[in-house]
């Protein structure tokens, strides 16, 4: 069954940067996939418009069968919930202890107290963050926190994990560790979504990796590995196309 499906997607922010362009694929429910790409290619803008954070400007996008467009604005926040989104921008509360941050999400879900409790205990536990939870966020190593983070995303049982660089900052070891739990998580059902800059750690998990270069899908295989080398092959023939266009506008190639 697809769970996220993208036809002829574009985003052009505001100041007409663009974020993606004319962008198709599908993810199976219960997928990993990795989306990879130099800074400024695409990526978190492919994870927000997949979580419904920001409207595209062109193309459909359909999440669990409903198109997105057709969710009124005001029906938005409840759409989200089967999200668990985990990126740099959603720091920590720096007030507030581990149990405290955690469990902050999911307020918003309105369940009752002790089941929040409950449910905040088994993420921990899952995460092996038990041992943490009296602890603010600057009393954490940065393997911690990224666990934490993780964490506040998977709390409301989330569909769908959403995570942006979820190895940005962490030493080799925390790096491996992050990348076999998002592996456990998948294999307990979770569909994936996971940008990532780690050549080494997405080579080695062989996962569906779906490939930018400004804004363009240009890869996107199973079983596959993080290729710089497709990317600049694309970006050469891009920028040498873009010559070629611009030449014949004003007249014709020079020799
Ligand atoms: N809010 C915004 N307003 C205008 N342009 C934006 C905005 N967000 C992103 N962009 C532009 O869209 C393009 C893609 O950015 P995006 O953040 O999605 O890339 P990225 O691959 O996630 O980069 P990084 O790896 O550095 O986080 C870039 O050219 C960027 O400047």
């Amino acid at each position: 069954m697809k769970e996220i499906v993208f036809e002829n997607v574009s985003k052009i922010y505001d100041n007409g940067g663009i974020g993606l362009e004319n962008a198709s694929f599908a993810v199976e429910k219960g997928e990993f996939v990795f989306v990879v790409g130099k800074s400024g290619s695409g990526k978190s803008t492919l994870l927000r418009l997949v979580s419904a954070q920001m409207p595209k400007s062109e193309g459909t996008i359909t999440v669990g069968g409903v198109c997105l467009s057709a969710i009124p604005k005001g029906k938005l926040p409840l759409f989200r919930r089967q999200f668990g989104i985990m990126e740099r921008e959603l720091g920590l509360l720096p007030d507030l202890d581990v149990r405290g941050n955690i469990s902050l999400a999911m307020y918003a879900t309105e369940q009752p107290f002790s089941r929040i409790k409950k449910r905040v205990t088994q993420t921990m536990a899952t995460l092996g963050i038990s041992h943490c939870a009296k602890q603010y966020p600057n009393q954490l190593s940065g393997g911690e926190a990224a666990r934490v983070m993780l964490a506040r995303a998977l709390v409301i049982n989330p569909r769908i994990l959403v995570i942006d660089e979820p190895t940005a900052n962490l030493d080799p070891d925390a790096s491996w560790d992050m990348m076999c739990l998002l592996n456990e998580l998948n294999r307990m059902g979770v569909t994936m979504i996971v940008a990532s800059h780690s050549r080494e750690l997405v080579t080695i998990m062989k996962k569906r990796v779906i490939t930018l270069v400004s804004g363009v899908v240009v890869a996107d295989e199973k079983n596959s590995i993080y290729s710089s080398k497709a990317m600049d092959v694309f970006a050469e023939k891009r920028v040498y196309n873009e010559r070629r266009q611009y030449q014949n506008l004003r007249g014709g190639l020079p020799n």
